[in-house]
């Protein structure tokens, strides 16, 4: 399509989405989607297959540039000043790191909209503003504001190091190597998770939690409203449940106060996670408890997933399986199915998939996403056909499947007889 032909698309669908004309949640969440997506074509269609090409080889400075002031915590330093502006000078004092290199560092955020150079262009006075505001970390955002920093630090440093090794890991795994991008670029053999809980790197872990509660924040808004989760058989059990991004997120809307949770994640994770709910109020914290355990053990007396006889109502597994190869999806999901029917039940209990899918007009994060996982921990974002063949070939059943204004779906599962 021309260009003209794009941005007449575009302002079709940015005048009837913005008018106020369309109500539906669904049809916003959708149209939205779309208008990124036709202001992509429009870009590319603008810019021509060189200048795109060259651009999008060079994004990974950007992504760079990001981790260097969210690392140094320059929005930090600048939303500590008196009066809330810093010159080049000052910032290059505070933080400790070249003038120079921060100023093209905030030249290309400042044409992203980051940070704003008071007085323009060359100014070299910088405050913060909407964008940059992300960059802050949760404790100086004293007002509780969004922040994006843990998310920023994941992305860009420990996923974009590993994936400068993408290339060594494809071609290793055509040899039969197991080893996966991160495994080369940081020098170890076992999974991202138990490398993260190791010592030394439990920042790390700790980090990817918040990110994790940052990410979903950004792109499942939606999922707490759009699936009736206050009728599910409580406590629900949170497979590999993190820091418990999943049950803020619930317990946050009035319809799923009654809601009870336990987090069953590995041990270090399980410490970081009763931290972080220690800080919650009183009633939240009421409606969670943890567990720690391995879903790569086979047995429920190994792994700990609890059974039904010990109380557990539904099972989730959220932003888990994408984690792993396919072999290891169908490992875990045996696993929580060996404790599902660990103990008789009355009926059998169900187990919920909260999952991002791969699909035609799945998104540029959906995408980057994938990459990320792979360079990661050897995980991928998958189709629904796919994780339905591993559904399948671990012993389940799909009984639905549901849509949510998110990069997610939901999909029922039962256990089926072998
Ligand atoms: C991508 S995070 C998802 C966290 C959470 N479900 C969410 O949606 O925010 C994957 C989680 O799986 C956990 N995990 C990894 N290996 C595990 C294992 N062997 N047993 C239990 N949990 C594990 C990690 O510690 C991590 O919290």
């Amino acid at each position: 399509m021309s260009p003209i032909d794009l941005a007449n698309e575009l302002q079709t669908l940015v005048a009837s989405t913005y008018s106020g004309d369309v109500t539906d949640p669904f049809k916003l969440y959708k149209a939205r989607h779309s208008i990124s997506d036709l202001c992509l074509s429009l870009l590319r269609a603008v810019q021509g297959p060189e200048e795109y090409t060259a651009i999008l080889a060079e994004s990974c400075q950007e992504s760079s540039a990001l981790n260097v002031v969210a690392s140094l915590g320059v929005a930090d330093h600048i939303a500590e000043s008196p009066n809330g502006e810093l010159t080049l000078q000052e910032l290059s004092e505070k933080v400790k790191a070249d003038e120079k290199y921060l100023s093209v560092v905030l030249s290309s955020l400042v044409y992203h909209g980051y940070f704003k150079e008071v007085g323009g262009f060359g100014s070299q006075v910088y405050a913060n503003n909407d964008f940059s505001s992300l960059l802050l970390s949760e404790e100086t955002n004293a007002k509780g504001g969004k922040s994006m920093k843990d998310a920023v630090g994941l992305s860009a440093d420990d996923g974009a190091k590993a994936t400068t090794r993408l290339l060594d890991a494809a071609t290793g795994k055509a040899k039969g190597e197991a080893k996966t991008a991160a495994n080369i670029a940081f020098d170890f053999s076992e999974s991202l998770f138990q490398w993260m809980a190791s010592p030394g790197n439990e920042w790390r872990g700790k980090r990817t939690a918040k990110a994790m509660v940052q990410l979903h924040g950004m792109a499942n808004g939606g999922i707490g409203e759009d699936y009736p989760w206050e009728k599910l058989a409580t406590p629900i059990i949170d497979i590999g449940g993190g820091i418990g991004s999943f049950q803020g997120m619930l317990l946050a809307l009035p319809k799923n106060k009654e809601l009870t949770f336990t987090i069953f994640d590995i041990e270090k994770t399980v410490e970081h996670a009763k931290k972080v709910w220690a800080g919650k109020p009183q009633w939240m914290q009421d409606k969670v408890s943890f567990i720690a355990g391995d879903f790569m053990k086979s047995s429920p007396n190994d792994s700990k997933i609890p059974t039904p006889a010990q109380g557990a109502g539904t099972y989730v597994i959220r932003h888990v399986l994408h984690d792993w190869d396919d072999a290891q999806v169908v490992t875990i999901l045996k696993h929580v199915r060996n404790a599902m029917l660990g103990s008789p039940a009355s009926t059998p209990p169900k187990l919920l998939l909260v999952e991002m899918m791969l699909n035609e007009t799945s998104s540029r994060f959906t995408r980057t996403t994938s990459l990320q996982l792979l360079s990661l921990n050897g995980g991928i974002t998958r189709t629904e056909g796919k994780i339905k063949q591993l559904i399948k070939e671990a012993g389940f059943t799909v009984d639905s499947v549901t849509e949510v204004r998110g990069v997610d779906l939901v999909v029922e599962l039962s256990p089926a007889s072998l």
